[in-house]
């Protein structure tokens, strides 16, 4: 995890002078990564420390409260991943209406060059910022000649199919239950960290215990059944079959709960923070008659989880670094 800061203005003057990543890179999906990569080339090329500012709670959870917004990767996540990337540091400025309402100027002023005393800033190609989104990427080209940082803009990063990668689409991905899709656009595997906590103990007496995640409530993953990998605190990983959903068969009106069950693990995980990668979906999720319909249709996901993951190989380097770690190197 890089060092992370609340404000500009506590930075070390080891991290000040930098190449600084703008934007609020909900996802770190390919498209972030484009803007990211090149930050980090520059950085490399100009021996200068590699950082990202980023906004926190996001901009659209302070402009609509009102309307709850699922977050890919919240902060702690993505700070974890733009570490993997190579960045020495993450800036989560808070967000607040007050700050909002600062001009494009007061920006460049006050964050850019006085906080981090930017040697360049990388945004893409559609950023904007101060109050009513003056500052365009023209702007901030002009502010940069003005002000002594340099400026580069990264074009739209699009898929195979030519279409821009987006937030929105991963969403739309992971709500209809296409996480080879969703995986495709990230560039790793989507994940979700959260604390193991106590359920109903009825796992155990079924041959499968499964530790209980409590997802926030707008989580928009589909309901269903998941192979996945289990990334326990202490480093080490697990193949694992998961199910994220209300449990009709066994619960009438139940929240929606992420259980995995590990393949090779009986430790006691209670209490622990964990994180679920999420590799393939495998079926919607049903309610049985009983119980033994219920394990017998467990024991085959089981089986398809484990072909799956047998065969599993990263879809990037840094889905090398995320999801499979203990096979650095
Ligand atoms: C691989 C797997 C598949 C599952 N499929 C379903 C399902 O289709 N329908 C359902 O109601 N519950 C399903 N479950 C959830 C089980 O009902 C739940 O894990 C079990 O009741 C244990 O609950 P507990 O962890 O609270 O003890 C599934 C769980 C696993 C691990
Ligand atoms: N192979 C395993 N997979 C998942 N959890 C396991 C495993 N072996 C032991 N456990 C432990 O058992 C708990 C799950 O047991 P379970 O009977 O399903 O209870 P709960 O309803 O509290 O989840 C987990 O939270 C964990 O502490």
């Amino acid at each position: 995890m890089p060092p992370r800061f609340d404000s500009p203005d506590t930075l070390p003057d080891t991290l000040r002078g930098g190449v600084v990543a703008i934007g609020n890179f909900d996802g770190v999906h390919r498209g972030h990564q484009a803007v990211l990569n090149a930050a980090l080339r520059f950085a490399d090329r100009e021996k200068r420390p590699a950082l990202v500012l980023t906004f926190e709670p996001h901009p659209r959870q302070v402009f609509r409260p009102d309307i709850p917004l699922f977050r890919i990767t919240p902060a702690t996540m993505k700070a974890g991943i733009l570490g993997a990337l190579g960045f020495d540091a993450v800036i989560e400025m808070g967000f607040t209406l007050d700050f909002a309402k600062l001009t494009a100027d007061e920006f460049v002023g006050s964050v850019i060059v006085g906080g981090l005393a930017a040697s360049r800033v990388v945004t893409g190609f559609d950023f904007h910022f101060g109050r009513h989104r003056q500052g365009g990427p023209a702007y901030l080209m002009e502010a940069g000649k003005n002000s002594g940082f340099e400026v580069t803009l990264v074009d739209a990063f699009r898929d195979a199919d030519a279409e821009v990668v987006s937030s929105t689409r991963i969403r739309e991905e992971l709500l209809d239950g296409d996480i080879a899709g969703a995986n495709q656009l990230l560039g790793y595997r989507y994940r979700i960290t959260a604390e193991v906590i106590r359920g109903k103990q009825l796992g155990r007496t079924l041959g499968y215990p499964t530790a209980n995640m409590a997802l926030p409530e707008n989580a928009a993953l589909r309901h269903g059944i998941y192979a996945v990998r289990f990334h326990r605190a202490d480093g080490s990983v697990h193949d694992g079959v998961a199910s994220f959903g209300r449990r009709p068969t066994v619960d009438e009106d139940g929240v929606a709960l992420l259980e995995t069950h590990l393949f090779d693990c009986s430790d006691d995980l209670y209490g622990e923070t964990c994180t679920v990668s999420f590799c393939e979906f495998l079926r919607g999720e049903e309610k049985f008659q009983n119980l033994d319909a219920l394990t017998a249709q467990m024991k085959r996901d089981e089986a398809a989880s484990r072909a799956i993951l047998s065969a599993l190989r990263p879809i990037s380097e840094l889905d090398r670094k995320l999801t499979f770690p203990d096979r650095a190197g």
